[in-house]
């Protein structure tokens, strides 16, 4: 974990790897130059340093419009006492990286984090290409450039290529063009309400018919919409499940709060995890 130095104004932000990793890029597009970087190897890092006071906020990949869920995330989440402050949706476009005068039939190895892989997965098989999961993916390219190895190439932003002295060999190697990754911004505190609020929870029901309808008419019944719905096992109690939820709302709406009271007689166990400014997004560019 490295800090680069800024002024005290500037929050410090906690975000999985290094410059040009699409983490420092949701960062950056949500805090603009207000931000000391604070580079992580891994979710864990963040979510600690958020939960310490270490940092002033965290980034955390949430989900994939072609991957899915970033299940780790959730895990971290619900093991710390974090606020989800904000959202970001960034615009994800792979390309593939390798040692300069490397062509795309030399490489037998692509290395990047697995969601970029995963993300790419069709371009890969096509070529023949043995994914090999690295922590981040600019990291996946920084590492090759400083280490070379002939016959691997990496998955990142194609302007990472020009950070670390790569060529490019394709770009736009997601499977769909359109692909979009959505991160929490994580601090200690609740934020109040702005103009278009959501509002993440996570609870458990109390394991009898119909718990779970009754959980989500809570909501229903009082036109709150439900923008996402995720279950995760229980770990230490097998088939039993724990639920992920955003609303559209804000915990200071009065029709949210008696909601969440009707919710606190149907569940086992629930918390907020935040109430935050739904995000925007991106518009797209045009060709
Ligand atoms: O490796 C990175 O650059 C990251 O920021 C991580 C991460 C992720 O875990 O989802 C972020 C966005 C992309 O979807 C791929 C990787």
């Amino acid at each position: 974990m490295s800090a680069q130095t800024s002024p005290d104004s500037q929050k410090k932000v906690a975000y999985l790897g290094i410059k040009g990793a699409y983490s420092e890029r949701a960062a950056a597009q949500y805090f603009g130059s207000a931000m000391e970087d604070v580079q992580c190897p891994s979710f864990a890092v963040i979510l600690n340093l958020v939960e310490n006071g270490d940092v002033d906020h965290g980034i955390l990949p949430i989900e994939n419009s072609l991957a899915g869920t970033v299940s780790q995330s959730y895990e971290l989440l619900t093991d710390h006492h974090v606020k989800i402050q904000g959202e970001v949706i960034l615009k994800i476009e792979h390309a593939l990286l390798a040692l300069p005068g490397t062509r795309l039939e030399d490489l037998k190895q692509v290395r990047s984090h697995p969601q970029a892989l995963a993300q790419c997965a069709a371009f890969l098989k096509a070529h023949n290409l043995e994914p090999v999961s690295w922590y981040n993916t600019a990291g996946s390219a920084k590492d090759l450039a400083a280490e070379p190895v002939s016959g691997v190439g990496a998955i990142a932003g194609a302007d990472v290529a020009e950070m670390y002295g790569l060529d490019v060999l394709a770009t736009n190697i997601q499977d769909i063009p359109e692909n979009y990754t959505r991160f929490f911004v994580l601090g200690q505190q609740e934020v109040p309400p702005a103009e278009n609020n959501k509002t993440s929870l996570i609870f458990t029901t109390k394991h009898k018919p119909g718990a779970l309808v009754a959980c989500l008419q809570c909501f229903a019944g009082r036109g709150i919409n439900l923008t996402k719905i995720e279950s995760r096992p229980l770990r230490d109690r097998p088939w039993e499940y724990i639920f992920y939820m955003d609303f559209e709302g804000h915990t200071e709406d009065t029709t949210f709060q008696a909601a969440f009271a009707d919710l606190q007689e149907h569940t086992a166990f629930v918390r907020v995890l935040g109430s935050y400014p739904a995000a925007v997004m991106p518009v797209a560019e045009e060709k």
